[in-house]
């Protein structure tokens, strides 16, 4: 059964309260209301995040529900209940309290059925169900953010998930990407991040009120499609850059994959959306997400491994041992990535991006990232399309 607030036992009731706290009924009523989808390692410090926020601002309610895919824990324990009862992520976040007002239920449809602020952040590949879900289940008028880094192929050519967002259940939908390890901010250390939003500003402001802390400072530009692809693409580059680390070539060689990395990520951004801004990769969920990708993340740790093993394991064997339950981006993303590119007879252009997708599905070795002779890739391509789809 979906958990109501007053049997989060342990927590403070009054905080819980579905009328919001010190307000009259008319203002409750105006409160928004907020829910989060998704509460993996980054979907549960969102949850911290805007849980501390809802509870100091009035034009929230204090509550923030969070819908966690249900799973049993090894003590035999449903994961929600464990995180109803210690206010903790035992999986995906372990040692940080969420906030009192964080409430996980597993039904989906009961966890949007009050919102009018919808926050979407599980990895990408869940996202066309989740959404074939929630259609016609969705608060009218009810505005979404996507923090989920990623992409949908179709038969049409690639869906950004905030579009699958907006397309499917009807609502307006702004994204939030930057250089944003979870566990860093989960302890709360200095990082910025950027809300892409389309046309109102106002929707916007309303997002960045809901993120951002002292330790989190959020920024909002006028270019969604700019702020996703971002954070999509980089992905594949850490993998790129993981490679390199796996190879021991050294730091010259990853800052190179990391130029490149960006220069083929701005011309695949404004190839496929003219309308891209070049400042866009000068703000948080550009360069400096590249930076941080490259250095900390998963893809390029577990990417390490996969050019350590000489590419024998596999990426889904290595996620696996690695990440116990969480899921790597960037494998999928080189391969939607790769269709775009051969649908359109654009691999050439795109030589990293290319050799990503090759290496990680096992047709190309680790090393062909750089080598010279037949694998080597065409890097000098790459300036000529970005230089031609940026003029
Ligand atoms: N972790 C980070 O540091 C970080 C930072 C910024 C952005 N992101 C992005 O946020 C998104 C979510 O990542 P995360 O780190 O919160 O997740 P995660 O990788 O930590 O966790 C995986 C999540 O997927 C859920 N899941 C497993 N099977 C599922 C299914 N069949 N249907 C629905 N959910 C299922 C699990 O319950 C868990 O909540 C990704 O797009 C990621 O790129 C992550
Ligand atoms: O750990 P990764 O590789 O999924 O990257 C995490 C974040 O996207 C960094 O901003």
């Amino acid at each position: 059964m979906a958990p109501s607030a007053p049997e989060n036992a342990s927590h403070n009731a009054a905080l819980l309260s579905s009328s919001g706290v010190g307000g009259d009924v008319s203002s409750a009523a105006q409160k928004s209301r907020v829910t989060i989808i998704g509460s993996g390692n980054w979907g549960s410090v969102a949850s911290k995040l805007i849980a501390s926020n809802t509870i100091k601002l009035a034009s929230f309610h204090d509550e923030v529900r969070m819908w966690v895919f249900e799973e049993k824990l090894p003590s035999g324990e449903k994961l929600t209940e464990v995180i109803n009862r210690t206010n903790e992520n035992v999986k995906y976040l372990p040692g940080i309290k969420l906030g009192k007002n964080v409430v996980a239920d597993p039904d989906l449809e009961n966890a949007v059925r009050d919102a009018n602020m919808l926050v979407f952040v599980t990895p990408h590949q869940f996202m066309e169900g989740i959404c074939k879900r929630l259609v016609g289940k969705v608060k009218e008028g009810s505005q979404a953010i996507s923090l989920i880094k990623g992409m949908e192929v179709k038969m049409e050519g690639p869906c950004m998930i905030s579009s699958l967002i907006s397309e499917q259940l009807g609502v307006n939908c702004c994204v939030l990407m930057g250089a944003n390890i979870a566990n860093e901010i989960a302890v709360e250390k200095f990082s910025e991040a950027t809300v892409g939003y389309r046309e109102n500003r106002e929707i916007a402001e309303k997002w960045v009120q809901l993120f951002n802390t002292p330790y989190f400072m959020v920024t909002a530009v006028q270019d969604v499609e700019g702020v996703e692809l971002c954070g999509t693409l980089k992905n594949v580059v850490a993998l790129a850059a993981g490679f390199v680390d796996g190879l021991e070539m050294g730091n010259n060689t990853k800052a190179a994959i990391m130029r490149i990395g960006l220069r083929e990520m701005r011309a695949f951004s404004k190839i496929l959306f003219p309308t891209v801004k070049d400042n866009t990769f000068f703000e948080s969920c550009g360069v400096a997400d590249l930076i941080t990708t490259c250095l900390g993340g998963r893809n390029r740790r577990v990417a390490e491994a996969f050019a350590k093993s000489g590419g024998k394991r596999s990426f889904d064997e290595l996620e696996a041992e690695m990440l116990q339950g969480q899921k790597l981006q960037g494998v999928s993303t080189a391969r939607e990535v790769y269709e775009v590119l051969s649908n359109r007879g654009w691999l050439e252009l795109f030589p990293l991006f290319a050799a990503v997708h090759e290496i990680s599905s096992g047709r190309l070795p680790p090393s062909a990232i750089v080598e010279y002779g037949e694998h080597k890739p065409n890097f000098s391509a790459v300036e000529g399309a970005a230089q031609y789809f940026s003029s």
